[in-house]
């Protein structure tokens, strides 16, 4: 029989029981057409694939039903029909292809699959690679519930039917067009089922391997990629915001034409890699510094922008160019050090921004005169190398030869030993607030260059100050590199605040030991001898920093905590405390315009009478420094502007016409209101500051038996006076020590209780020598304390005032309140001098002491050191021994010494 026949175009292919859609011609849709007409029952034709890259149909088709034909909406496209397989059929005509017609073409069909049944065998292998197949598939996740679907079908459908469910099967899962070819063309059922077998085998394996893959794929999604796609979401997130914020800032911004912060684009990061870039090629030719910058920089290219080394290299990067590195274009020798009128310049700048000081101005000078004498050195001897070689560069200038231009370009070299532009060290050591920090600024000002500070207060570790290793998390640079960078330029003041406070070897290093390798001017340059004379290499920056031409100037309170080896390094200069006379002229010539530009306020708004402003000093503050002074008066001058303010308003609301502050003279005077008054009178202290804190002072410090004051130095370098108070009590002739003292000062109060043993038969405390002054006539133990018990104390020097303590508490003679002491004593009754005279007689002017008993050997630093006013305004007694420091201290005949030998004394000890 013969059957319209409809040419399949490769790679269409429909199998039984599958359903193929397909464009056909217009021809070709109306022979459709007219079959459907005539069809008495569903319309059927035969499809039949045709043959790869030929016009030939396979012999091997089926039996289709049209189920639908869609007419095109434009004529200029094509029909589309609807088949659903059926059965085989087998072209036993012609079989050259038609694309324009249906031709009937002769057909046999292949006898009924029932009839010949397949083996169980192959069954069973059909079932079992499609139940593989099929859960391979469901686990996949796509499509799960058809898989499972024909999975129950598959199970279901009995032996019989199991070859047309091999077609179902392959036509759902998908197979080659060859294999499918195949399939179509095997009519015997057990065939066709092996064959289907090894085509779903085919597709298992296929399947597995798809996962496989996936899964490989998945797991090389490593960190980094996993982290490029969810930085690439968001920045798309991101962009998608800014462009809504972009909407709503166009509206907002339109008036004042905002074009956005700095902060809104990422393409900073490019120019900021281009930037490194471009500073990395700015760096000289042939240095190290060049080459590991050069080689990271290569590291960079090399790395993904998304891992995390990538952000380690490229801050490394940023840290190693934005140091001030020596370039092939590096500036000599600084004009400011070798101009003539320089040490002038200096001179007048320190003047200005300090008060007094004048040992340390005349001191400073001498160093900046040595530097500048550096500094013409090695301009002289860069002339000279110059001059034997007009045409060289730069370079040359800093004294290296010519490279040779037939040569690679020589790596520089660093000033010679001669040239370098560098002094000896500065420590100054002094109380707080007595201008240490700020004489560093005024320095880096009288020299133009730039001041940084380095607080070391507190430095514990020596990754601080020598950077950690770039091994480690969120390392980076030390201190030092910091300030060298912060600067921005090779040669800046750097002040070391506070070194006296850095901690010392513990666990996490030395920083102290770190810091020798900083201040040492001649030990460093064994790190890179071709390179620098001095240098640190920093452990995260690992190239070694040139800090040849870096002023360092160290501060500190006190002398005893800093290492030996540190202290060796540097030139001590003592900054002591100020008198009362130079506290009121500091407070009128640069506190007061200080805190009243601070204020908002000009020099008319705020005047502080003489004596206002030295009840302030005396009353108010008493310490060694002029910071709490300042305080005292920022406190004066807040309340001026309260004052000010207020009265600005409320002549402001009366006024009609002006409201300009230019027109307020005018207002104060035109004004119906209280007049503001500018001046600032010691009687209005009161109500300004509060009670003074030392007001009283004076009555509280009354003559008693047993109390003498001494003399100390405190821990920040400040002098004080400090009462040596002792009590008798019931006991058996014990000495007890308290007050926080260390062995020293303990052991002084040994000396001095058997000081006075052994003298009191002669101070009349006992009848007989052989009496213990501390168990005849009554037994008694002495306590002898030294407040402030909180704060450590220790040294000899309070050996008088203890003899002296003890004295009146045995013979009940009172010392008077405006006397105090500081002397060692020993046993051979000598009085041997003491340290820090200076502060301690300004400590204790300041404490309105008016006679101070001090050794004799120290008389000369009484009049080295201490300002004439302080000496003219106090009476010192400079004693040789104990007896001479009791008769000072007790006023001579108050007590009733028994005469006796003195060389008794002394053959009795
Ligand atoms: N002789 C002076 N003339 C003018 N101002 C001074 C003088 N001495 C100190 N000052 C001012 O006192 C303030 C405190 O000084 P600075 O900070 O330098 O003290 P310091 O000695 O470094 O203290 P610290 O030891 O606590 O660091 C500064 O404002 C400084 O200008």
């Amino acid at each position: 029989m013969s059957v319209p026949t409809l040419a399949l175009p490769y790679p269409l292919l429909l199998l039984p029981s599958a359903r193929v859609t397909l464009p056909i011609s217009q021809t070709q849709a109306e022979d459709v057409l007219e079959l459907v007409e005539a069809a008495t029952t569903q319309p059927s034709l035969a499809a039949v694939p045709v043959l790869r890259d030929t016009t030939t149909l396979n012999e091997w088709g089926v039996n289709a039903r049209i189920t639908r034909l869609v007419r095109p909406r434009r004529p200029t496209d094509p029909h589309m029909i609807t088949l659903q397989g059926f059965t085989r059929l087998r072209l036993t005509g012609d079989r050259a292809a038609d694309y324009d017609r249906l031709p009937l073409v002769p057909v046999a069909y292949p006898p009924s699959e029932s009839k010949s049944l397949p083996s169980t065998e192959a069954v069973n292998a059909f079932r079992s690679a499609c139940a593989a197949l099929l859960e391979r598939l469901a686990q996949s996740g796509r499509k799960r519930e058809t898989w499972a679907r024909l999975a129950t079908l598959v199970d279901e459908t009995e032996n019989a039917r199991a070859a047309g469910l091999a077609d179902l099967v392959v036509a759902a899962v998908g197979a080659d067009y060859e294999d499918k070819l195949i399939l179509l063309s095997t009519p015997n059922p057990t065939e066709r089922l092996h064959h289907a077998t090894t085509l779903l085998t085919k597709q298992l394996s296929i399947a597995e391997v798809t996962t496989k893959i996936a899964s490989a794929v998945d797991a090389s999604l490593s960190k980094q990629q996993k982290e490029l796609f969810l930085r690439q979401q968001l920045s798309a997130i991101q962009a998608e915001l800014q462009s809504l914020q972009g909407l709503g800032t166009s509206v907002a911004g339109a008036g004042n034409g905002e074009a956005g912060s700095e902060l809104d684009h990422d393409a900073e990061g490019e120019d900021e890699l281009a930037e490194v870039k471009r500073k990395i090629e700015a760096l000289a030719t042939g240095s190290e510094v060049r080459r590991v910058a050069v080689s990271e920089w290569r590291r960079l290219k090399r790395i993904t922008p998304q891992s995390a080394e990538h952000g380690v290299v490229r801050t490394y990067l940023e840290w190693l160019t934005s140091l001030p590195w020596p370039t092939d274009t590096s500036p000599s020798v600084d004009d400011t050090l070798t101009s003539r009128s320089f040490l002038k310049t200096a001179q007048a700048q320190l003047d200005a921004d300090h008060f007094g000081l004048d040992t340390v101005k005349r001191r400073l000078i001498e160093y900046l005169a040595v530097v500048r004498l550096r500094a013409i050195q090695a301009r002289a001897t860069a002339d000279t190398f110059s001059e034997r070689d007009p045409g060289s560069s730069a370079l040359v200038k800093i004294g290296i030869p010519s490279p040779n231009a037939l040569k690679p370009p020589l790596p520089p070299k660093a000033p010679t030993h001669a040239s370098r532009v560098k002094g000896p060290i500065l420590l100054f050591v002094g109380p707080p607030g007595t201008g240490k920090t700020s004489l560093g600024q005024s320095i880096a000002r009288a020299l133009q260059r730039p001041f940084q500070r380095i607080a070391l207060g507190g430095v514990r570790d020596e990754a601080e100050v020598r950077g950690h290793r770039r091994t480690y998390v969120a390392s980076g640079p030390g201190l030092v590199v910091q300030a060298m960078r912060k600067a921005g330029r090779m040669d800046p003041v750097v002040l070391l605040d506070e070194i006296d406070k850095v901690g010392h070897s513990n666990f996490h290093g030395d920083p102290a030991a770190a810091l020798l390798e900083v201040l040492d001017p001649e030990q460093n340059h064994t790190f890179n001898a071709s390179c620098f004379t001095t240098a640190l290499m920093d452990h995260y920056i690992n190239v070694p920093v040139d800090l040849s031409q870096v002023l360092f100037i160290c501060t500190a309170n006190t002398l005893d905590t800093i290492a030996a080896p540190l202290l060796d390094r540097c030139e001590v200069v003592h900054i002591s405390g100020y008198t009362y006379d130079e506290k009121r002229h500091i407070a009128r010539r640069f506190l007061l315009p200080k805190q009243l530009n601070a204020n908002g306020l000009a020099s008319e708004h705020v005047d502080i009478t003489e004596p206002a402003l030295l009840h302030v000093v005396t009353h108010y503050t008493r310490e060694a420094g002029v910071r709490g002074l300042e305080r005292t008066i920022g406190s004066i001058v807040r309340f001026k502007a309260v004052e000010w303010a207020e009265h600005l308003d409320e002549t402001l609301v009366s006024a009609t016409v002006p409201t300009s502050p230019l027109v307020t003279d005018h207002l104060v005077l035109t004004s119906k209101h209280k007049p503001y008054r500018a001046t600032v009178e010691e009687h209005e202290l009161e109500q300004i500051l509060g009670i003074g804190r030392w007001d009283g002072d004076q009555c509280e410090r009354e003559a008693r038996r047993g109390v003498v004051y001494g003399l100390v130095v405190t821990g920040t370098g400040e002098g004080e006076i400090l009462p040596v108070e002792t009590i008798a009590v019931p006991g058996g002739g014990v000495l007890k020590l308290t007050g926080s003292l260390g062995a020293v000062i303990k052991e002084s109060g040994e000396l001095a209780l058997s000081w006075v043993k052994t003298h009191a038969y002669e101070l009349r405390v006992t009848g007989s020598r052989a009496h213990d002054p501390l168990r005849v006539p009554h037994a008694v133990d002495v306590h002898l304390h030294l407040p402030a018990g909180a704060q450590k104390k220790d040294g000899p020097s309070a050996g008088i005032a203890m003899v002296c303590a003890l004295v009146s508490l045995l013979t009940g003679a009172c010392v008077p309140a405006h006397v105090a002491m500081s002397g060692e004593i020993t046993l051979r009754e000598r009085v041997t001098p003491v340290g820090g005279i200076k502060e301690k007689v300004l400590g204790a002017h300041r404490a309105q002491i008016t006679k101070v008993i001090l050794p004799y050997a120290n008389r000369k630093d009484v009049e080295h050191d201490v300002p004439v006013e302080v000496r003219q305004s106090m009476q010192f007694v400079f004693v040789r021994t104990v007896r001479e420091a009791i008769d000072a201290a007790f006023g001579a005949g108050t007590l009733g010494w028994r005469s006796l030998g003195v060389d008794l004394v002394e053959s009795r000890l």
